[in-house]
């Protein structure tokens, strides 16, 4: 055969492959083209995860044969029970999947813990945990819950972690990507606005503030995660500041978000992932987003908070 034919052929084969598979496409395209449409990098050069900028196999090759453990932090206190099944569930479906996994689940109703079936080399822990008349108090109360946590029983046992808003539901693959030594997110509703619009803490009385020169990315409090240690000092950090506020009578915009992103700042993360880890089900999907693998579930904020 001549080596026009043969590349003829070849051509021929090439066409039809990609024909059956539009998503063998894509990802030809993507991986040509890289991701020129977002940036992939932050300015201290710590990578922003997103689809079509990894190599799922070689990072299974890298983290798979270390035999590492991921835990995993959830709370669910008073209503927000409703949403573990959703949460546990497509977590199993999509979450570190062959990776090792202990959810540490922290709840006032372990009644209302529900029975999900976790496959194997995965674990759930209940932590019984009072509850308080105010969701802010709620949600800020996981750094020093995380904290205690931490101490007891996770340094040097487990490899890394996550703290995961339960609100929440997995779409599509969520895997050893996410991994590093502090990891942050990228909150989906602030991603691309200026940082004079990130709604940081803007009062000085308060430890979480941040002056409006200042600033990079604003990050969401319902996912952030890295090694123990490293979430240890992060945590801690938090919880004091969150106790000097409270001494003082002042409590940040968005509680413990704002102290993270007060942190974030001064101690930046060695990985930020991109709105696909921390999407919402109410925000339009922009053309950046090729796929969204997490969510903030739609929520009826008046019924199911303690208070408003
Ligand atoms: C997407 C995102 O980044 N969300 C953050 C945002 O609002 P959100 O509206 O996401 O806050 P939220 O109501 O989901 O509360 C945060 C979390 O606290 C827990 N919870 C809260 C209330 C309750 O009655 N029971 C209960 O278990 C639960 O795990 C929940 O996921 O700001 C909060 C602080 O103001 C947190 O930083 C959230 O992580
Ligand atoms: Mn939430």
């Amino acid at each position: 055969m001549k080596w026009k034919e043969k590349w003829r052929s070849n051509m021929r084969t090439v066409t039809l492959r990609l024909r059956q598979n539009p998503y063998l496409s894509l990802t030809i395209i993507i991986s040509l083209v890289g991701r020129s449409d977002v940036d992939t990098t932050s300015q201290w050069l710590a990578p922003i995860v997103w689809e079509g900028t990894f190599d799922l196999k070689m990072i299974d090759s890298i983290y798979k044969p270390q035999n590492i453990t991921v835990a995993t932090t959830i709370f669910a206190l008073g209503k927000y029970t409703r949403f573990l099944k959703d949460l546990l569930e497509s977590a199993e479906k999509h979450f570190l999947v062959g990776y090792r996994v202990h959810y540490y689940l922290f709840t006032d109703l372990p009644d209302q813990v529900p029975l999900v079936k976790l496959s194997e080399g995965r674990k759930l822990s209940v932590i019984k945990t009072e509850s308080s008349n105010r969701w802010q108090e709620i949600s800020l109360r996981r750094m020093e819950r995380i904290e205690k946590l931490i101490e007891e029983k996770l340094l040097h046992k487990v490899d890394y972690m996550f703290s995961l808003d339960v609100d929440s539901k997995f779409y599509a693959h969520w895997g050893a990507e996410s991994l590093a030594d502090l990891v942050g997110v990228v909150h989906a509703w602030f991603f691309g606005s200026s940082t004079q619009q990130f709604p940081y803490e803007r009062r000085p009385e308060s430890q979480a503030y941040i002056p409006y020169d200042e600033g990079d990315y604003y990050y969401g409090g319902a996912v952030f995660g890295g090694r123990p240690e490293k979430v240890l000092k992060l945590v801690q950090t938090c919880r004091k500041n969150l106790d000097i506020d409270r001494a003082n009578q002042i409590e940040a915009l968005w509680q413990e978000e704002s102290h993270l992103n007060k942190y974030f700042l001064y101690n930046k993360p060695t990985k930020l992932l991109s709105p696909e880890y921390l999407w919402d089900d109410i925000k339009k999907r922009r053309s950046f987003m090729k796929v969204v693998r997490f969510t903030q579930v739609v929520k009826n904020y008046a019924e199911i908070r303690p208070n408003h």
